[in-house]
């Protein structure tokens, strides 16, 4: 099963069909166009049970989100192993295609495929860990990040421009950044990290929690693959503690060229390869999963969940 989204940014009908002649040549191929947001994952839940091997995605992170949170909470329900669901197929369409990235992948959706078909030739698969975050009544997995409060508020800004019809370009994310951060530092809820194996950590404006590290997505304009990409079993967080403009304009340089290495300090908090961890805020704090802006709640768990999908790559 093919699933195109349409709007998706760099997603053109000539990529389409491209990809389609490709896929199309290699294997038994059902093309289906997104029309609506959540209509990937309707479509993915779907595909175990209308017996498709695959679901392959042409689009963005938000696309590729959707899709696997269908094939993980499948309309058959109670396949709990891996082998058992349907493969992940990823080609960029997006604008800043992270997760395909992390794999590897080339960000050329042409290139993409070529690489794509290779790993169907050679049945080349990889076993990846998700991470699922759970808030009052609801869960929903991601594949590479959520992000709280300041990171969430800046893509919710650009998401807002984008519904303005504005493209969400990387200066318009380091300008929304630059003014957010200027603006609304003094309203910005303080959050604190806890969980079994750590002293609870406070004081944190901003926390991004990834399946892979914090890195990929925080350094997602250098040239990927990153190094970091690794799906380990565990959740990693980056946390970040108030500071002065300058302290944060010598941080995002350091993210930015990695000239020494991967910054550390009192300004930050990390964690590594944790199953499970809560942030809590003393009001509601805004968080977003794989880049889309999900909302704002007081608490959020973050729980590990290793080898959840076969992906070809
Ligand atoms: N036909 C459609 N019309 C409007 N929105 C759609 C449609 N199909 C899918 N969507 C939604 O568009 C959102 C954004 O798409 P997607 O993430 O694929 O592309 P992108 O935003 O350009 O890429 P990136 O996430 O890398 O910035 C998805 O969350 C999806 O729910």
């Amino acid at each position: 099963m093919l699933l195109v989204n349409p709007k998706a940014t760099t997603t053109n009908p000539r990529t389409r069909d491209v990809l389609i002649r490709a896929l199309g040549a290699a294997v038994d191929l059902t093309v289906e166009e997104t029309g609506y947001r959540g209509h990937a994952a309707a479509l993915a839940s779907t595909a175990r049970a209308r017996g498709y091997d695959a679901v392959a995605v042409l689009g963005g992170d938000g696309t590729v989100n959707e899709a696997v949170n269908g094939l993980l909470t499948a309309v058959d329900g109670g396949v709990t192993d891996a082998s058992e669901r349907p493969a992940l197929i990823v080609i960029p369409g997006g604008s800043a295609n992270v997760f395909a990235r992390a794999l590897g992948l080339p960000n050329d959706p042409v290139e993409a495929t070529g690489a794509v078909l290779e790993a169907l030739h050679e049945g080349r698969s990889r076993s990846v860990g998700l991470g699922r975050a759970l808030w009052e009544d609801q869960s929903r997995y991601f594949t590479f990040c959520s992000g709280l409060g300041y990171d969430a508020e800046v893509v919710r800004a650009v998401e807002g421009l984008r519904g303005a019809g504005r493209k969400a370009t990387p200066a318009r994310y380091v300008n929304t950044a630059l003014r957010h951060y200027l603006i609304t530092d003094k309203r910005r809820p303080s959050m604190t990290v806890s969980g079994p194996g750590f002293t609870p950590a406070e004081g944190v404006f901003m926390a991004i929690v990834s399946n892979t590290s914090p890195w990929t997505y925080v350094g997602s304009h250098p040239v990927s693959p990153t190094p970091w990409a690794s799906f380990e079993t565990g959740l990693d967080l980056l946390g970040l503690r108030r500071m002065g403009l300058p302290a944060m304009t010598a941080l995002i340089r350091q993210i930015l060229t990695q000239s020494d290495g991967l910054p550390s300090g009192r300004n930050l908090v990390q964690l590594h390869d944790e199953p499970e961890f809560t942030i809590s805020a003393e009001r509601p704090v805004a968080f977003q999963l794989d880049g889309d802006y999900l909302g704002e709640c007081e608490s959020i768990t973050f729980r590990a969940t290793p080898d959840a999908l076969q992906v070809l790559v």
